[in-house]
């Protein structure tokens, strides 16, 4: 489990992070979220022990991280943006080298390197790392992020170079960490794959946390912020269906617009379930009712586009 407390970190008296609180439970895989210079690879190199907060703390599984940095490197796997490794070394050579410095049996780190290797395919790679493609780096950088069983796992833009077969295999591996019951925090601009993988996001922006919770509520929480608005379709065989939402009071519903088979309802929130409820004993002929809204990124995009 990762706990921030109040956790801030200044560059030259500047707020790189401001006060965040972040609590990341076990089996949850976050996605943490933000526009460039939010202080997302701050709160990373805090969390991970390689730099240390300005007030505040950040523990991992109860050890903090920035007064026993080698404790937190045991309990804790970090797959770095650009992961370095020994380019004169293939992938093997270099886990097992690097495998040395956890408490490991030479046997248990043979047998974990030969695991790992093989789920992220790199099993029957002769080659030295500095011939390795950027994907592959990374996915021997992952490899090496679970090469201690670690507890906690933080993974800095995981998928940049990855091709297809290399997304999915990832995927898969995400998926078994959280059925595993670790704690998986992901930092990613690649929103969709955020959204394929991740059961919970948080949203940093200037240092601070701004949205929080699964993806709809993220969503909802950015269509305020944004003040977007959505729309409900309703599908009906009756043409009365019209007449009768507009007669509806709701401070929710912002317009509505007959449809060749139905009508649409701009509104502020998904009112679907109040809509529905009224409808049921009111208006016959109902055959669908959808909400449109902006996606993810959109919505991201709008609120974030002007930082
Ligand atoms: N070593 C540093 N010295 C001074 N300022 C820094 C340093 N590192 C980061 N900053 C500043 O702190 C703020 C947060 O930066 P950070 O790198 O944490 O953002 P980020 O969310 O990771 O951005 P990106 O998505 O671009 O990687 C930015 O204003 C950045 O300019």
């Amino acid at each position: 489990m990762i706990i921030t407390e109040n956790l801030t970190k200044k560059y030259n008296g500047k707020k790189a992070v401001d006060n965040l609180n972040l609590e990341v439970g076990d089996g949850e895989v976050f996605g943490f979220l933000g526009p460039n210079g939010a202080g997302k690879s701050t709160t990373i190199l805090m969390l991970t022990g390689m730099i240390e907060p300005t007030s505040g703390s950040c523990t991992i599984n109860g050890v903090n991280v920035a007064l026993n940095p080698l404790k937190g490197k045991e309990i804790l796997g970090y797959l770095p943006e650009d992961v370095g490794f020994y380019k004169n070394l293939t992938g093997r050579e270099n886990l097992d080298y690097l495998g040395k410095f956890y408490p490991m049996s030479s046997s248990d780190r043979e047998e974990r390197i030969e695991t790992l290797l093989k789920s992220v395919r790199l099993q029957d790679v002769p080659q030295k790392v500095g011939e390795y493609s950027r994907g592959m780096n990374q996915r021997l950088g992952l490899a090496l992020a679970l090469l201690n069983d670690p507890e906690v796992v933080i993974l800095d833009e995981p998928t940049a170079n990855l091709d297809p077969e290399g997304v999915l295999r990832y995927r898969e591996i995400v998926n078994q960490l959280a059925k595993e019951e670790k704690t998986v925090l992901i930092c990613s601009h690649i929103l969709s794959e955020v959204k394929a993988v991740c059961t919970t996001l948080g949203i940093i922006s200037q240092g601070r946390l701004v949205a929080r919770g699964s993806v709809e509520e993220v969503e909802n929480e950015l269509i305020l912020q944004s003040n977007t608005s959505q729309k409900i379709v309703i599908r009906s065989i009756n043409p009365d269906v019209y007449d009768f939402i507009e007669s509806i009071s709701n401070p929710d519903i912002l317009e509505v617009n007959r449809l060749k088979n139905g009508v649409e309802v701009q509104v502020k929130r998904d009112i679907r379930d109040e809509l529905a409820e009224i409808l049921k004993g009111n208006c016959s002929g109902i055959t669908e009712m959808y909400l449109e809204r902006p996606g993810l990124e959109d919505l991201f995009l709008k609120v974030y586009r002007r930082e």
